[in-house]
C-alpha cells in the first residue's frame, strides 16, 4: 500500500494548545486522524511526523524517497529560512505540497517568502487545519485515484 508522508516542523507540537486565534484549536493528532481517514478511503497509508529539528525533517525526506507516493509538509518556521530543507525536497521526485495553517501573506513580511515553495507542486495557506486535507485530496487526484 502506498504511503503519504505528512511532515510537520518546529513548534507544531503545540498546535491546539497555544495561539488558537492564529492556528485554531485542532491538534496535530486531530489532523492525523482526519488525514488518515481520507487516505484509508483511497487505499493509502499516512506516515504523520513532527520534529523541532531540521536534520530530522531532512532525514524523513530522505526516507520518503524510498517508499512515499508524495509528501505533504508544513515546514513551520523553516519555511522562511531553510535552504537545506529545499535541497532535501529537491531530491524527492514525486509530488510535494506545502501547507500553512495561517495565511502567511497576511502576517509579518518575513513570513511572505518560502524557500520550500521553489519545490512545492502546490501551496495551501490560510485554510486552517483543513489545508492538510485539501493537499491530500489534491495528491490523491494526481495519483489518479
Ligand atoms: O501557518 C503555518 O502553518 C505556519 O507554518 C506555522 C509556523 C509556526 C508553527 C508554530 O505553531 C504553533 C502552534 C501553536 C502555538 C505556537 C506555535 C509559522 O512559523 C509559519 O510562518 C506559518
Amino acid at each position: 500500500m502506498q504511503t503519504v508522508y505528512i511532515l510537520n516542523g518546529p513548534n507544531l507540537n503545540l498546535l491546539g494548545k497555544r495561539q488558537p486565534e492564529i492556528y485554531g484549536k485542532e491538534t496535530l493528532q486531530d489532523i492525523e486522524v482526519a488525514c488518515g481517514q481520507i487516505a484509508e478511503a483511497n487505499g493509502l497509508k499516512v506516515r504523520f511526523l513532527q520534529s523541532n529539528a531540521e536534520h530530522q525533517l531532512i532525514d524523513w525526506i530522505h526516507e520518503a524517497r524510498e517508499d512515499a507516493c508524495g509528501i505533504i509538509i508544513n515546514p513551520a518556521a523553516y519555511t522562511h529560512t531553510s535552504v537545506a530543507l529545499l535541497d532535501a525536497l529537491g531530491t524527492f521526485e514525486r509530488p510535494v505540497f506545502e501547507v500553512h495553517i495561517s495565511n502567511v501573506h497576511k502576517r509579518e513580511s518575513f513570513r511572505h517568502h518560502s524557500y520550500v515553495s521553489l519545490r512545492a507542486d502546490g501551496v495551501i495557506a490560510g485554510c486552517g487545519a483543513q489545508g492538510y486535507e485539501l493537499a491530500l485530496l489534491r495528491l490523491i487526484r494526481l495519483l489518479g485515484r
